[in-house]
């Protein structure tokens, strides 16, 4: 046996490349248990590209995507989703005229096969799991409201809410505070952190500020690759960062 990672993801030399152009060219990213690592760079840099392939959307050209020490490069999906890993796109995809309540009902995985699926009914477990998550995503109050009627910020919680009724080990996020109040993103922040008591988070950001608060390790990413990678204060004082990203 290799004790080559106690890494919850390892995405070693991942390449993808459309019609030639390399979007993501060797990209080397390990993430550990536990961490909320921030993904920044410029437009066009690759990072929504790196969630795709981690989610099974995009295919790899090459290279190797490991979750929790198997081999997910090639899976579809839903199998990506099953063995434990989230994905919040940055539209929120919940059900407008369904509750808080029945929207988080609904992201309860129900049995693995249609028999599951059918005699599956509400029971205490997951009454009690919906109170837990809306406690956390601060929509505790909010349980019969339908969910077209709340703000902007609060979908967004819910549609991280729905995801965490899955159970994922790994959480990833494209931009969540992207339109939000800054109370609304001050609350972000605290159920980032909350969330990573349990699991793992990559979160794409471009707002500073958000990443600061949040950030344990950020990656930058330009051109498809690499271009720094560090605590907060090491990626703000790096020329190169500064070049290509922060200093305009
Ligand atoms: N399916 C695709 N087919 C062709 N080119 C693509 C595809 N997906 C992404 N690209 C290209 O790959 C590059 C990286 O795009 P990506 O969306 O990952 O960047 P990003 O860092 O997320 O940028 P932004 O901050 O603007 O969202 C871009 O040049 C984009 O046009």
């Amino acid at each position: 046996m290799s004790n080559s990672t106690d890494f919850l993801l390892a995405l070693e030399n991942v390449t993808v490349s459309f019609d030639g152009f390399k979007a993501v060219n060797g990209l080397n990213l390990y993430i550990d248990k536990g961490e909320l690592r921030v993904i920044i760079g410029p437009n066009g840099a690759g990072k929504t590209t790196v969630l795709d392939l981690i989610c099974g959307r995009t295919k790899v050209s090459d290279g190797s995507i490991k979750f929790k020490d198997q081999e997910i490069t090639g899976l579809k999906e839903y199998e990506i989703v099953r063995r434990g890993i989230g994905r919040k796109f940055q539209n929120p995809s919940i059900y407008e005229d369904l509750t808080v309540f029945e929207n988080l009902e609904l992201s309860m995985p129900h049995g693995r096969n249609v028999a599951g699926a059918l005699f599956w009914k509400r029971s205490e477990e997951v009454t009690e799991r919906v109170r837990e998550i809306a406690e956390m995503i601060f929509l505790s109050d909010l349980l019969d409201r339908r969910a077209e009627t709340l703000s902007h910020g609060q979908k967004q919680w819910l549609e991280i809410g729905m995801l965490l009724m899955q159970d994922p080990e790994l959480l990833m996020l494209d931009e969540p505070v992207a339109g939000m109040s800054v109370s609304e993103r001050v609350k972000t922040a605290e159920l980032l952190n909350e969330i990573i008591k349990h699991r793992s988070v990559i979160v794409i950001e471009h707002d500073m500020k958000f990443v600061e608060s949040i950030a344990h390790r950020v990656t930058v990413l330009h051109q498809g690759k690499i271009l720094a990678e560090g605590d907060m204060d090491t990626i703000q004082h790096d020329p190169k960062v500064k070049e290509v990203y922060l200093g305009h």
